[in-house]
């Protein structure tokens, strides 16, 4: 780098050729740490589609998880603040290196202004207090977001070329409710592609003008530098960040501590059953379960041992649901009435509908005769 950034003579433009947003994240955080303070650069990337959360989120607010496992849409978290975004190839990132002096949000984004300017002198783009872009004047195209070091900083932002935009309102609906925390919640906009202005407006045409403008502005020949960020012999260390970034620990785990309280009715075998669910989960696990039966529905004993067997367990379906049946199994009574009851706990208390989230809380399971065990404490993951 010091070789480079001494050939340059100045500012740096790179341009990952990896479309893995862990890979992309580690590698961004990468030049953070070891680019000097002082020197400045430009990383563009692009990432397959993921939702990208704020340092300080809950993701189970900010999406709906299940979609996104079978959609096939990656969840990270940033080492940034700020609210969530949506990743796709249609959509491109741009990250600024400065020193923590030079760390200039606003003259980034007039970079990015002059180079949409000089690429289509007609459309109408500009950045707001918040430091957002809008199309016409309503529409954001680019969300910004900033990590700052001790000597160092970064300022990172979105531009919205051609994303798939029904994709991304859907990946960014949370369906779950009755969750408490202090975690940093998004601010909702309405998005549009630029494309949508001008459909020859790509990626590629756009990142182009970006780098051209962002090595004019710096007085440097136009030089866009490829990196790999699956090269761990050109950046030490990258392979095991991108890993650190892709673990449940991270993702999940650093999420605020908070609250789940749920409320729903039960209905099996023409009786019916109020039931309470209360959680902490900290860390990503749950630190405190409580179940609470408004009737003798299921004996209040089931319900307790059951809530206390998921104490410890990660808040997600797949480690909740083994737990769930290893209690049942483990129920004394071979009592099938009951353990068809226990099972029709939505413990994992995934809520689509409306009705569900204006609150009504009701929630009916068909009577099946052999129900397929779902009772797991985590929403989705
Ligand atoms: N890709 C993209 N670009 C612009 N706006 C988006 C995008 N995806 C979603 N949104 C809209 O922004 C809000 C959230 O706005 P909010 O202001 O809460 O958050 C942000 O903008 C964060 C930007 C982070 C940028 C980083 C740069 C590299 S890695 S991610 C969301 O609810 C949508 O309405």
């Amino acid at each position: 780098l010091d070789a480079l950034s001494d050939a340059a003579g100045g500012a740096l433009v790179f341009q990952s050729v990896s479309t893995d947003v862990y890979r992309n994240l580690a590698a961004e955080d990468w030049l953070h740490q070891n680019l000097q303070p002082a020197q400045e650069a430009l990383l563009l990337w692009r990432n397959s589609p993921a939702v990208v959360i704020g340092r300080h989120q809950n993701p189970w607010q900010e999406c709906d998880l299940r979609l996104m496992r079978e959609r096939g849409i990656k969840l990270s978290r940033r080492k940034s603040g700020g609210g969530s975004v949506y990743h796709d190839l249609g959509n491109f990132n741009m990250t600024f290196f400065t020193s923590r002096q030079a760390y200039d949000r606003r003259r980034n984004l007039e970079t990015v202004l002059a180079a949409l300017k000089r690429l289509r002198p007609s459309l109408d783009v500009s950045a707001t207090d918040r430091h957002d872009l809008l199309l016409s004047g309503a529409f954001k195209v680019s969300g910004t977001a900033a990590k700052i070091g001790r000597t160092s900083a970064y300022h990172h932002c979105t531009l919205l070329c051609r994303s798939d935009r029904t994709a991304l309102s859907s990946a960014l609906r949370s369906p779950y409710w009755g969750i408490r925390s202090n975690a940093t919640p998004s601010v909702p906009a309405t998005v549009k592609n630029l494309c949508e202005e001008d459909p020859t407006l790509t990626c590629d045409v756009v990142m182009g003008a970006v780098a051209e403008e962002y090595t004019r502005c710096h007085g440097q020949p136009n030089r866009v530098l490829l990196i790999d960020p699956d090269n761990h012999l050109t950046l030490p260390g990258v392979n095991k960040c991108a890993e650190e970034l892709r673990s449940w620990e991270w993702v999940y785990g650093k999420t605020p501590k908070f609250s789940v309280s749920h409320c729903f009715t039960v209905d099996y075998n023409l009786s019916r059953a109020e039931v309470k669910l209360n959680m902490v989960v900290n860390r990503g696990s749950i630190e405190s379960c409580n179940i609470e039966m408004l009737s003798d529905w299921l004996p209040a004993e089931l319900c307790h041992q059951l809530a206390s067997n998921l104490i410890g367990a990660r808040f997600c379906p797949t480690e909740t649901t083994v737990l769930a049946s290893a209690h049942l199994r483990a129920w004394p009574r071979q009592d099938d009435e009951l353990q068809n009851r226990q099972r029709q706990i939505p413990i994992h208390y995934v809520q689509t509908s409306d009705t569900e989230r204006r609150g009504e809380v009701v929630q009916h399971f068909p009577d099946h005769p052999n129900p397929v065990p779902r009772v797991h404490a985590g929403l989705d993951v």
